[in-house]
């Protein structure tokens, strides 16, 4: 009976251990089963304590380690685990703030850049933010240092220029930054716009906006800089050469007016001075007279004495031949000093009818100057067509005949069909020459009376007095034809070329903008449906009679379009 208990106290007791150890790996199992599925939430190579606390674990299920051992380990592995997977919603600031540490190295400087990799480590989400706080003031200090007369980006871009230094400078951060990878191309964009930004802003300073709309500069510019951004250096002395000619040209001109004013006033000052003279010399001459009648009266009153005086008919005839000599010799006198003033007065006379010639064809070559000057500033130089400003004086013009007389009036706009591919291929001079024989030929297509113009880059505009929308629409076709068939020359070869055309015509409530804009926008239809072709604007309110009614005004709301642009 005893041996029978023991037996069974002994099983129980197995069966008791067993529970207890399946219990027990069943324990470890599922500690495992989540350490695993932690590990594979956090990813293994993210921690270094993490990664030495999984070799050990690995050690440990290895069996080398016993049980107690490798609970020990596993408990390890899933507390750092789960310390990991808390701050899981610090990571993406980790992430950005390592990332910005390190395209900002070179402002920040290597040194400290490595001390805030290391305080980023294991570090709170408040931390973090300090850090954040205290990097941006690391790089504003740097670019500070950078900006400074002689700091170090513009210290070390060398020679050849204050805007090709400039630049150089910028560029070479730039490039630092895309090294960096593909999201900091990002960054280099702006810089870029800004450049262009100041470009235009530096050309507009230096030529004014009217040069600028000459021969729509800017917008040259600007598509330049988009195609050859990594010629910008170039580009902008270029630029540079180009406004100091323009500039040259203007002083040239200032000089020439300031001396011609000056030389003006010298010979102002000069006739003054010989019209004083001349009344001096008037004012002398009546003194002289004066004095002369009175010798002569003296003489002739001395005569009648004498006459009173004598009996004797011998001294009287000597008297009176005394006196009548001295009054011949008087009269003799006052003849040659008439004679001397006469010659005198004549040379006046001649020198100030000189001056005078000589005044009138400056003032005439000045006029004309002023007159070429003005004219040149409404013509494009490349084209030789008027240029945007003329065309927004014309307009105004026509717009206003357009209120006044209420007859159609119509506006083309002309765009060159992928004229960038022709800079590509022939160069930027063959483009400028297909430019000009394409301005000519548009030209050529139009009546005296229509008005054409140079809007901007490869775009012209033509205004048609007394010519509905599809009659504008007919001349349109015949430009695009004549396009067509002449192409441009450039070195002896004929080259292919179209243009697409968009046409509106002004109606009733019309400001200019309003057809500038429907224009452009048939423009942009005629380009969207395959270039080569002419499209008109949809005929809006008040149909597209181009007519106000009569009685009505014409533009209604106009006043506050017209001065929108585009
Ligand atoms: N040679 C030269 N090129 C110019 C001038 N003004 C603008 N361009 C160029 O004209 C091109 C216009 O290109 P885009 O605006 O892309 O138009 P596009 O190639 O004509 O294409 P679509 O208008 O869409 O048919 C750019 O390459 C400008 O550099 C200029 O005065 N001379």
């Amino acid at each position: 009976m005893e041996s029978n208990t023991d037996w069974r106290e002994h099983y129980l007791d197995s069966v008791a251990e067993l529970d207890r150890r399946a219990a027990a790996w069943a324990r470890l199992e599922e500690g495992l089963r989540r350490a695993l599925r932690e590990v594979a939430l956090c990813g293994i190579g993210r921690d270094p304590d993490l990664d030495a606390a999984l070799d050990r674990l690995r050690r440990a299920v290895r069996g080398s380690l016993g049980q107690g051992a490798l609970e020990e380990q596993v408990s390890r592995v899933s507390q750092r685990a789960r310390e990991l997977e808390r701050r899981g919603a610090l990571h993406p600031l980790r992430r950005h703030l390592l990332d910005t540490l390190q395209r900002s190295e070179c402002r920040i400087g290597a040194r400290k850049a490595r001390q805030m990799r290391a305080r980023l480590d294991g570090v709170t989400e408040v931390e973090a933010l300090a850090l954040a706080a205290e990097m941006i003031e690391a790089c504003t200090a740097g670019a500070a240092q950078q900006a400074a007369p002689g700091g170090g980006a513009v210290r070390s871009a060398g020679s050849g220029g204050v805007l090709r230094r400039l630049f150089r400078g910028g560029r070479a951060r730039d490039e630092r930054v895309v090294a960096d990878g593909d999201g900091a191309v990002e960054a280099v964009t702006p810089g870029l716009r800004r450049l262009r930004r100041s470009l235009a802003g530096l050309l507009r300073a230096v030529l004014g906006p009217e040069e600028e709309d000459d021969d729509g500069l800017g917008k040259r510019i600007d598509g330049m800089a988009r195609e050859v951004q990594d010629e910008l250096p170039e580009l902008i002395d270029s630029l540079a050469t180009i406004a100091s000619d323009v500039r040259g040209r203007l002083e040239a001109e200032r000089d020439g007016l300031k001396r011609f004013m000056a030389s003006l006033e010298g010979r102002l000052a000069e006739m003054e001075g010989l019209m004083a003279s001349a009344e001096q010399a008037e004012r002398a001459h009546q003194r002289c007279e004066a004095d002369e009648s009175r010798r002569m009266a003296d003489e002739l009153a001395g005569l009648g004495k004498e006459l009173s005086r004598h009996d004797d008919v011998n001294k009287l005839k000597s008297a009176v031949n005394r006196h009548v000599d001295q009054l011949g010799r008087q009269l003799e006198a006052r003849r040659r000093n008439e004679q001397q003033r006469a010659a005198a007065l004549e040379a006046q006379l001649q020198s100030m009818r000189q001056r005078m010639e000589s005044m009138e064809s400056e003032t005439r070559e000045l006029r004309e100057r002023l007159a070429r000057a003005k004219a040149s500033s409404r013509e494009d130089r490349l084209t030789g067509v008027p240029n945007r400003r003329a065309w927004e004086e014309r307009l105004d013009y026509e717009f206003a005949r357009w209120q006044r007389h209420g007859r159609p009036l119509s506006m083309v706009f002309f765009d060159v069909d992928h004229f960038k591919l022709v800079n590509d291929r022939l160069g930027h001079a063959a483009g400028d020459q297909a430019l000009a024989q394409i301005a000519d030929c548009i030209q050529q297509r139009l009546r005296r009376s229509d008005f054409m113009a140079r809007y901007g880059g490869e775009e012209f505009v033509a205004l048609l007095p007394e010519t509905g929308a599809d009659d504008a629409v007919t001349v349109a076709e015949d430009v695009l034809q004549g396009l067509r068939e002449s192409g441009f020359d450039f070195e002896g070869v004929n080259y292919s070329v179209t243009a697409s055309a968009g046409v509106a015509a002004f109606q009733r409530g019309d400001g200019p903008a309003a057809v500038v804009k429907r224009a452009d926008d048939a423009l942009y239809q005629a380009k969207r449906a395959g270039r080569d072709q002419v499209r008109k604007a949809e005929a809006g309110r008040g149909g597209d009679s181009g007519a106000p009614e009569a009685g009505q005004p014409a533009a209604q709301g106009a006043d506050a379009e017209h001065d929108q642009g585009r």
